[in-house]
This record gives C-alpha cells, sequence and structure tokens, in this order.
C-alpha cells in the first residue's frame, strides 16, 4: 500500500518502519512545516499528528476520498463531524485512543470488571494514567475511553482530574520523562482493593495495531474502530 502518514514524530517514525517492514511505502510524511501537500496516489493515511491538526487531516482525507485511520487524542469534541463527514462522502474512517492489541483486550476486561463494580456500592473507583513530559493532553485518550465504560456501567456520572464531586472519580494524569503509557484503575473498599493495569514497555504495540488497522481499513467504507479489527467485544 501506498500510506501517507500525517505526523511525522515519535509515532510516525514508528509507525514507518513497521510499514516498511510489512512492504508497504511510505510516500508522504507531513509535520508542522508542510506548507501543502497532496494525497494523490495514497491508498491509506495514518494520522498521528497534535489535537490542534487531527480535524483538518482526518478532512481533507475524507474530502479526498482517501480512507483515514488516527490515533490523535485531545480532538474527540469534533468525532461526530467527522462521522458526519465520513457518510456525506460514503468514505473510510477509523479512529481508536489507543491500538495496541493489550489495551484493546484490558478495556475489555475493564468493561466485565465495572459492570461487576456497579451494583457494588462499597467500592469506589479511581484511575491513574501515566505518560512521557511531552504529551499534550491529560487525561489520556485511552483514560477517557476507560472512564467512558465505567460511566456507563456504574451510577458515576463523570470524572475529574481534580477535586472529584461525590458522583464523579478521579483521573491520576502523570508526566513523567520516557514513559510510553500506563493505565490503573483501582477498586477500592474499606476491606480491600482490586486493580487492573497495562503497561506499554514501548510505542511497537501502538504503532504495530495502527498499520494492521491501515491494512484492514483500505477497501472497506464506514466508520469503524479498533473492536472491528481486532473483532473483540
Ligand atoms: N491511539 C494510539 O494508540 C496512540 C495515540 N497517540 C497520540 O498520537 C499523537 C501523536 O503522538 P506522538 O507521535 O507521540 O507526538 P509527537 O509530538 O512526537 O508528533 C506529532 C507530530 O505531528 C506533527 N504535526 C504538528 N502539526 C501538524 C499538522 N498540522 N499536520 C500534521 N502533522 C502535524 C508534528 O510536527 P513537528 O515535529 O514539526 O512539530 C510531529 O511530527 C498524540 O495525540 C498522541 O496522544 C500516541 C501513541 C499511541
Ligand atoms: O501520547 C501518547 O504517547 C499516548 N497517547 C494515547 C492516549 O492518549 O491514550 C495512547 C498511549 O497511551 C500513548
Amino acid at each position: 500500500m501506498n500510506i501517507a502518514l500525517l505526523g511525522y514524530g515519535k509515532m510516525g517514525k514508528v509507525i514507518e518502519g513497521i510499514a516498511i517492514e510489512r512492504g508497504h511505502n511510505i510516500v508522504l510524511k507531513v509535520d508542522a512545516d508542510t506548507k501543502s501537500y497532496s494525497l494523490e496516489n495514497i491508498d491509506v493515511a495514518i494520522d498521528f499528528s497534535v489535537p490542534s491538526a487531527a480535524v483538518q487531516n482526518i478532512s481533507n482525507c475524507l474530502n479526498n476520498n482517501v480512507p483515514i485511520v488516527s490515533g490523535t487524542t485531545g480532538w474527540l469534541d469534533h468525532y461526530n463531524d467527522m462521522v458526519a463527514l465520513c457518510m456525506e462522502r460514503n468514505g473510510s474512517f477509523l479512529y481508536a485512543s489507543n491500538f495496541s492489541i493489550g489495551v484493546n483486550i484490558f478495556f475489555e476486561i475493564n468493561k466485565k470488571l465495572s459492570g461487576l463494580m456497579g451494583t457494588q456500592p462499597s467500592y469506589s473507583v479511581a484511575m491513574e494514567e501515566i505518560h512521557h513530559t511531552q504529551k499534550l493532553d491529560a487525561p489520556s485518550g485511552t483514560a477517557i475511553s476507560l472512564a467512558n465504560d465505567i460511566i456507563k456501567n456504574t451510577s458515576y456520572t463523570g470524572w475529574k482530574l481534580e477535586n472529584p464531586l461525590a458522583s464523579e472519580f478521579q483521573i491520576v494524569a502523570k508526566r513523567i520523562p520516557d514513559v510510553p503509557g500506563t493505565h490503573e484503575v483501582i477498586y477500592n473498599s474499606e476491606v480491600d482493593s482490586i486493580s487492573i493495569k497495562h503497561t506499554a514497555h514501548s510505542r511497537q504495540g501502538f504503532a504495530l495495531g495502527a498499520v494492521i488497522a491501515a491494512e484492514w481499513l483500505k477497501d472497506k467504507k464506514g466508520v469503524f474502530s479498533m473492536k472491528d479489527v481486532l473483532n473483540i467485544g
């Protein structure tokens, strides 16, 4: 496949290596210095850029009939607009807050555990995520995905980074040099606690998942998530 990398930073570079290993060609690399670009002859685009650029990148692809996989976080207020544009253009769009197989399994464990805890008022929940110090958004997109499932399955109405209300839970976002991404969900009662934790050892898992998603999306039409690619949940 001819792949465009929209965002050529830490993730873009790891994705490039894996895509080439899997026999693909990187025919376009876009970063903050790119003035304009053409999407001609691109089979699929992969966007790992910055929150302020994601909507523009995704719209460009949908308007030019190029399937687009996006892993950029921190722009989801506009997610429904991108879904509507994809439908209008009969395009191909796949977003995931996390592309690693491990985290997608972790999402399913979190759903199951929060379903069980939904009927156990003696437990309260909290979350911690740890990422490298260059990360622009907090909490992480992955933490927000985990939180949304907890809210669906329990009586919690929302989350806060600080000073949560009684009906909300706290997400603690820590920034420590070089940490690729750690997420922990902790249920605590007077008598015990249960926690589930995912620790990424590098960016390889995110990047491989994104390339697999791009291969999967290339000949499909519609709006998808990593659950569709992995056929889980
Ligand atoms: N879904 C997932 O599995 C994962 C998601 N992410 C998310 O991916 C995103 C990128 O992460 P990461 O690679 O670590 O970040 P980096 O900061 O390392 O890279 C961001 C890249 O985007 C470029 N950029 C800036 N503006 C634009 C623009 N207008 N159009 C295209 N590219 C632009 C930057 O260019 P320049 O270098 O010139 O500034 C840089 O190359 C983040 O939102 C992060 O949260 C990260 C890991 C996994
Ligand atoms: O910015 C990162 O690095 C990561 N971002 C994603 C997120 O916000 O959840 C995924 C991963 O944790 C790494």
